[in-house]
């Protein structure tokens, strides 16, 4: 078996070439030659598979390491007989964890308690159910919105869009990108809906850049001063907006679900997936590819109060890491991309173990992510 990779994808060559000849490719433009000998291909967010990229190649296999499936025209590749698979969730406690970041360091910023605010979550699937949870660990008050579960029935309270921007302090997208049909997210946010935020509102995307409209956007930060956006994703990318980049709060190149479990899980969801497809079964334990982390153990002495929580989030992921390093580069042709390429490890909150005064604090700690036990 020929496999080709994504050169972004780690672990892909040691777990690929268990089942074949892996070769590594940059995925933002793959060479349609090189197609022509592969009978699988393993993708992330930056390669368009369609019918062009396809046609004419033996590739009966395409695998994407990520969330979203958007790049894929998932209907050419059934109607060309290719089998599909995705890797749902894989990073989502990465982007839960992106939030917290921002959140925290907003916080400290400007004064507030977390507690104090309302958080809207618009999307609530693997992303966004985890961030719920998280938030209800600590107390802080989160609205739902999420149509198509609500049309399943799904048994939370979820409100429409329009509720939440009434609502909440702080709105935070976690949507795929549908681009047509009765849940499409295109524009989801809108200049009028944009301008409709309440007095002092945080705004953040990390799921998709053209949920929100990023021209509107513009025009209404040039306008509210009151605002404040963290984007991790934009429209388009990666030649994003330099004017929208320097209204933002906290501005990132797309790598909120960038830690190494994240990538390492979507890494190992599509080797699965393609072993399951050649009829050869082969579960990877994620455990056993992760190296230990650089800090890995932390005594906590007093209660979990916020500055608390923000030294320890901090201390595992600040997201200002890659803020700095955007605003200095985002002007130069190639260096979105080469930022993401060379990327800074970086681990979940579960790797940082955190010895504490007693089981109370290391309940709250467990439910928040960390490894944590009483002293
Ligand atoms: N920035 C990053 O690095 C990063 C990482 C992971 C995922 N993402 C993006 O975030 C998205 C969400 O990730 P996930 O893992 O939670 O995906 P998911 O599929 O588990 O959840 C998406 C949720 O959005 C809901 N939804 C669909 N249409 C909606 C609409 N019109 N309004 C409100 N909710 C709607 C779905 O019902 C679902 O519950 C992915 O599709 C991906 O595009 C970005
Ligand atoms: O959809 C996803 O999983 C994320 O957006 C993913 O982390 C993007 O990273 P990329 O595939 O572009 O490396």
């Amino acid at each position: 078996m020929k496999i080709l990779v994504d050169e972004n994808m780690p672990y892909a060559r040691e777990l690929f070439s268990r089942s074949g000849v892996v070769t590594a490719v940059p995925g933002r433009s793959i060479p349609h030659d090189v197609l022509k000998h592969a009978d699988g291909l393993m993708v992330r967010s930056v390669t368009k598979v369609n019918q062009t990229l396809l046609a004419g190649t033996p590739v009966k296999f395409v695998g994407t390491a990520t969330a979203g499936t958007d790049h894929i025209d998932q209907q050419a590749l059934a109607q060309q007989g290719v089998i599909f698979s995705s890797a749902p969730g894989c990073n989502a406690v990465a982007v839960v964890e992106y939030v917290f970041s921002a959140l925290l360091l907003l916080a400290e910023r400007d004064g507030f308690a977390l507690t104090d605010r309302t958080v809207g979550i618009v999307g609530v699937g693997n992303v966004g159910m985890r961030l719920q949870q998280r938030l209800q660990a600590l107390g802080v008050r989160s609205l739902l919105c999420d149509p198509p579960r609500a049309d399943r029935g799904d048994r939370e309270s979820f409100q429409d869009i329009d509720s939440l921007i009434n609502d909440a302090d702080i709105l935070t997208f976690h949507t795929p990108l549908y681009k047509e049909g009765p849940y499409c997210t295109w524009h989801l946010m809108d200049e009028a809906r944009l301008r409709a935020l309440k007095p002092d509102a945080i705004l953040i995307n990390a799921c998709r850049g053209p949920v929100v409209d990023n021209a509107a956007l513009l025009r209404v930060l040039q306008q509210r001063h009151d605002l404040s956006v963290v984007l991790d994703v934009w429209e388009p990318e990666p030649d994003l907006s330099i004017a929208l980049l320097a209204q933002t709060d906290i501005a990132t190149a797309h790598i909120a679900g960038y830690t190494l479990e994240g990538k390492a899980r979507g890494t190992t969801q599509v080797y699965e997936a393609w072993c399951e497809f050649l009829g050869k079964p082969d579960p990877v334990a994620l455990d056993s590819l992760l190296p230990v982390a650089d800090f890995s153990n932390i005594e906590l002495h007093g209660p979990l109060d916020q500055p608390a929580l923000k030294r320890l989030v901090h201390l595992v992921y600040d997201v200002r890491r890659d803020d700095a390093p955007l605003r200095k580069v985002a002007a130069v042709p190639g260096e979105f991309d080469r930022l993401r390429k060379n990327y800074l490890e970086r681990r979940e909150w579960s790797s940082l173990h955190v010895t504490c005064d007693n089981e109370h604090i290391a309940s709250q700690l467990r439910a928040l992510g960390f490894s944590a036990a009483a002293r």
